[in-house]
């Protein structure tokens, strides 16, 4: 095993102008989460996308209806397709699912020659409330946390990773991301979408060190932008992270640049009209030019 700490992050030529980032995830076809998302955010913040499918997701803004699982040898075709031509620079991963998906991903990334940056969204629960990840899979997910470099859990995925009952305050989603971090050797970006203050924080916690020094966490807060277009949020994000990652900024420069994107995505979402339920956020207000 590669400890996460000693192996080598970046691609050979170092920073390139448009970084090759890839995201693996699961599907959405309203566009809002997931691949499809995921792809957006990339595009908004500058990198080449690419999407390996894990899970073909039939979904709206209202909810999960399906999901239908491509046998994993297809998905390891699909790994290996991209990997053997391009050289990555960031993999974001999103919806894994099952444990089978978790150990092909896994033998996939153990076995490249370079590692890209690594962000892992632990992708458990949709805004729906619908599973994404199957029960049987949670500990195997747990345990292909140390390959990342940034872990991006919600407020219930972090309790659970940290085998915990989900936080009620900031002093413990605290706790909880450095109980995790140390764990796995991790950055953690524990994010507070789910608390309902009229400002959102998300905390950017590092791991101790071998002497158990840490340099203090982060605290980005945000206004809350009150709207029911946050379908793909966190989708969104991890991948955001991925590419500014990838184009050579810090964690810690990446997550504030994030969250000012991320405002006015969710801003500007009343200049969309998709779907009936919680419908996606609007990944190129800055491009595009906000209402105001
Ligand atoms: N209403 C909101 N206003 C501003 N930022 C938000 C809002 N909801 C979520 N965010 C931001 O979007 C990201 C996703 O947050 P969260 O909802 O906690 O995760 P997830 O989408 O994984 O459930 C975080 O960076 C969070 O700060
Ligand atoms: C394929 C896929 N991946 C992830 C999410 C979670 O997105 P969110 O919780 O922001 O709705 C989703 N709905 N679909």
């Amino acid at each position: 095993m590669t400890s996460p700490a000693s192996a080598p992050r970046r691609s050979p030529s170092g920073v390139r102008e448009i970084p090759n980032v890839l995201s693996i995830a699961g599907t959405d076809p309203t566009g809002g989460a997931g691949i499809q998302a995921d792809l957006k955010s990339f595009a908004a913040h500058g990198a080449y996308g690419m999407a390996v499918v894990t899970a073909l997701v039939a979904q709206n803004t209202e909810g999960v209806r399906d999901i239908h699982l491509p046998p994993v040898t297809f998905l390891r075709a699909q790994l290996d397709a991209v990997s053997d031509d391009v050289a990555l620079d960031a993999v974001k991963v999103g919806m894994l699912g099952t444990v089978e998906v978790i150990e092909t991903v896994a033998q996939w990334w153990d076995g490249l020659p370079d590692r890209p940056w690594l962000v892992v969204d632990p992708v458990m629960v949709a805004t729906s409330g619908d599973r994404l990840l199957q029960a049987d899979a949670e500990q195997a997910l747990i345990e292909f946390l140390h390959r990342a470099d940034l872990i991006t859990p919600n407020i219930p995925e972090l309790a659970l990773l940290a085998g915990q009952e989900p936080a009620a305050d900031a002093a413990t989603l605290v706790r909880q991301a450095r109980s995790v971090a140390d764990a796995h050797g991790v950055v953690v970006l524990a994010k507070g979408g789910h608390f309902d203050d009229d400002e959102v924080e998300d905390i950017l916690v590092h791991p101790a060190d071998d002497d158990g020094a840490r340099p203090d966490e982060g605290r980005h807060v945000s206004e809350r932008v009150r709207t029911t277009s946050t379908h793909g949020t966190g989708c969104s994000v991890s991948s955001a992270l991925a590419a500014l990652r990838a184009r050579g900024l810090s964690w810690d420069e990446a997550v504030p640049q994030v969250k000012v994107w991320m405002t006015e995505a969710l801003r500007d979402t009343q200049r969309l009209n998709v779907g009936h339920g919680h419908g996606p956020i609007q990944h190129f207000a800055q491009l595009w030019g906000t209402q105001g």
